[in-house]
């Protein structure tokens, strides 16, 4: 049988929710990841210290027994964080990065940034300590195409952004255009990118040919062909600037099969079947390791995990549940619409 063993993986991008959802999920990412950056947008959001420290200490609660996983902490920026508060945060270890979410971006992002000034002052005190800025980098004018949305960020707000503060050490999350990609190549140090597991394997198709499916929705929205090409070359290239983040953002099913359906996909507990498959796809299972467990780390400032997980390759395809019951109700499980062959060997 074919494997592979690599450092154990972690995820710079994930979000745990609250109460029965979190409780529910963190099972799927703590069995296999050792640590993941876990994102504030909760309602109401993790604004402060204090916050940040609360809902850690419900996340640990919420582990299983026997699982080892650390989370870190994010922030939500706001027009009224204090960069003294960001500042304690970050000294005692707390606080990993700060997030921006442009208002109104995605989900539960109504308490984000409107006017990047009012933002300046806590920027400033995160480039001074060496804090990173982690940004969903959409614009949300009503004027612009969701298509080209992270297009027309890197060029209004991050772009001037890093001009002016370029000691800022930023992550663009989840990238889905071959724009953002070029864009953080060209970058002369202190930008970084995440990709997440479903925009290596979908491309806009897949939300709207044959129906609308809402299960592909996600924020941001995923792009046409030669996008996720770009984000392809990119993950595989073994190109320390480009790490895993799932952005695995579960929704219960009546939230995501309505009118309005939420964005987000779930992938936390079948990432690294997901990823085994495309890297092998792309000839490049000897890179799975650095886009998944080194390149994030050394981002960050982490060491790698001294633990190794092992992904084995089996004949019968791997059978994940279509959907997981949570407290909060059912959440669907991405579906790659191929077969999954490899999986993570139970650690012992
Ligand atoms: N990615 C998503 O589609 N949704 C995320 C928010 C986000 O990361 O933008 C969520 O919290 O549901
Ligand atoms: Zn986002
Ligand atoms: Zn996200």
């Amino acid at each position: 049988m074919q494997s592979i063993t690599i450092r154990r993986p972690d995820d710079w991008h994930l979000h745990l929710r609250d109460g029965a959802m979190l409780e529910g999920v963190i099972a799927d990412t703590s069995r296999t990841f050792a640590r993941a950056i876990i994102m504030p947008n909760l309602v109401p959001p993790v604004v402060t210290t204090a916050d940040a420290t609360a809902y850690r200490e419900r996340i640990l609660k919420a582990l299983p027994a026997g699982h080892r996983f650390q989370p870190l902490m994010t922030l939500y920026l706001t027009e009224h964080t204090s960069p003294d508060d960001v500042e304690a945060g970050a000294e005692s270890g707390l606080i990993t990065a700060v997030k921006l979410y442009p208002a109104g971006a995605t989900t539960n992002s109504h308490g984000g940034v409107r006017d990047m000034e009012k933002a300046m002052p806590v920027l400033e005190r995160m480039a001074k300590i060496g804090l990173p800025l982690c940004v969903h980098g959409e614009v949300t004018t009503p004027d612009v195409d969701i298509f080209d949305r992270e297009a027309v960020f890197i060029d209004t707000v991050l772009d001037p952004l890093r001009r002016r503060l370029p000691e800022l050490k930023v992550t663009m999350e989840h990238v889905t255009t071959a724009d953002g990609i070029d864009y953080i190549k060209a970058a002369k140090g202190n930008l970084a990118g995440s990709i997440t597991t479903h925009h290596l394997i979908i491309n806009r198709n897949a939300i709207l040919v044959g129906g609308i499916r809402p299960h592909y929705y996600c924020l941001p929205v995923a792009k046409r062909e030669n996008h996720r090409l770009a984000l392809r070359a990119a993950a595989v290239s073994g190109d320390s600037r480009f790490f895993l983040g799932t952005d695995s953002a579960p929704h219960v099913d009546p939230l995501k099969e309505c009118a309005c359906g939420c964005a987000g996909i779930y992938t936390s507990i079948n990432t690294m079947s997901c990823l085994a498959h495309v890297f092998e796809e792309e000839g490049a299972l000897d890179k799975l390791e650095a886009f998944a467990s080194l390149n994030g780390p050394a981002w960050y400032g982490f060491q790698p995990n001294e633990e190794r997980i092992t992904l084995a390759k089996q004949a019968e395809p791997v059978v994940f549940p279509a959907k997981i019951e949570t407290g909060a109700g059912p959440v669907t499980v991405f579906d790659p619409m191929f077969p999954l062959h490899w999986q993570v060997v139970p650690q012992a």
